[in-house]
């Protein structure tokens, strides 16, 4: 079992994350994912026999969030769950929302909190490994607040990764990554890094202001990177 770290001197700024009112992100996807919980014996996600280990990790794009998760899984044996890539699978699969989803990422912008919290979900729930890494979620404070509302039990992560690169580093890496990703092109780096700064800043200030986030120098080699990772899950095992 995964215990939490005592000393906590390495973690970020403390800056002051706002909170957006419940009234700011309509109560419309309020009624679904409430429909939802109660659809679920227990409430949310998890369960008091089962709560598992949640790290999320953060950072810009082309931060290095999944080739550093990979290493991860291949150490620590965790489950990696990478928001983005379950939404690109619902394109490739031309699910319902597939077009919308499709549309939304190549424009750089965030796909609505229901449909990526019910995809991450719905993975967890086939999944019988109990450490999770959720790669790029949540993306948002409208994105945070969902899903605590909705795994209610265990909802908040027991690690927060940021992976923190300068703009440049980012840009070069995802215009040199030549995975064929429709996003991949400067015009819509430049509306992700927006995205970035504007809304998933908060959410990273938000787990600094909690304790709970581990701020990880992304720049450097691949190993050297990993190096400071595993200083961190070595401190919780
Ligand atoms: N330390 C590094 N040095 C140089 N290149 C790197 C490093 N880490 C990752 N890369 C490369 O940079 C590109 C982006 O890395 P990666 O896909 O891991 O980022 P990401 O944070 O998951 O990005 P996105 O949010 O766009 O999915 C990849 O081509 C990867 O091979
Ligand atoms: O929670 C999420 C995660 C991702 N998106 C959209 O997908 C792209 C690509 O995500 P990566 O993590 O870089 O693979 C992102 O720019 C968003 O458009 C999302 O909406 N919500
Ligand atoms: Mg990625």
């Amino acid at each position: 079992m995964w215990r939490r770290a005592t000393s906590f001197s390495h973690l970020l700024s403390s800056s002051k994350s706002s909170l957006l009112s419940p009234a700011s992100y309509g109560p419309k996807i309020w009624e679904t994912l409430s429909t939802e919980v109660s659809k679920q014996p227990g409430g949310g996600f998890f369960s008091k026999e089962r709560t598992p280990f949640i790290t999320f990790v953060l950072g810009g794009p082309g931060s290095g969030k999944g080739t550093q998760c990979s290493r991860i899984v291949d150490t620590y044996g965790f489950t990696h769950l990478s928001a983005g890539d379950l939404l690109r699978k619902e394109i490739t699969m031309n699910s319902e929302n597939g077009a919308m989803i499709l549309d939304t990422i190549a424009k750089g912008k965030i796909v609505p909190s229901e449909v990526t919290i019910r995809l991450i979900r719905k993975a967890i729930e086939s999944t019988e490994n109990d450490k999770f890494l959720i790669d790029g979620f949540p993306r948002t404070e409208e994105n945070r607040i969902a899903y605590e509302r909705i795994v209610q039990i265990g909802a908040e992560p027991n690690i927060v990764l940021f992976f923190d690169c300068p703009e440049e580093v980012m840009v070069k890496r995802v215009l040199s990554r030549n995975e064929g990703r429709v996003d991949d092109n400067i015009d819509t780096v430049k509306e992700r890094l927006k995205a970035f700064r504007s809304l998933n800043l908060p959410v990273i200030n938000h787990y600094s202001n909690k304790g709970v986030l581990y701020k990880i120098d992304g720049t450097g080699t691949q190993d050297e990177i990993f190096e400071r990772v595993c200083a961190v899950f070595d401190a919780w095992k």
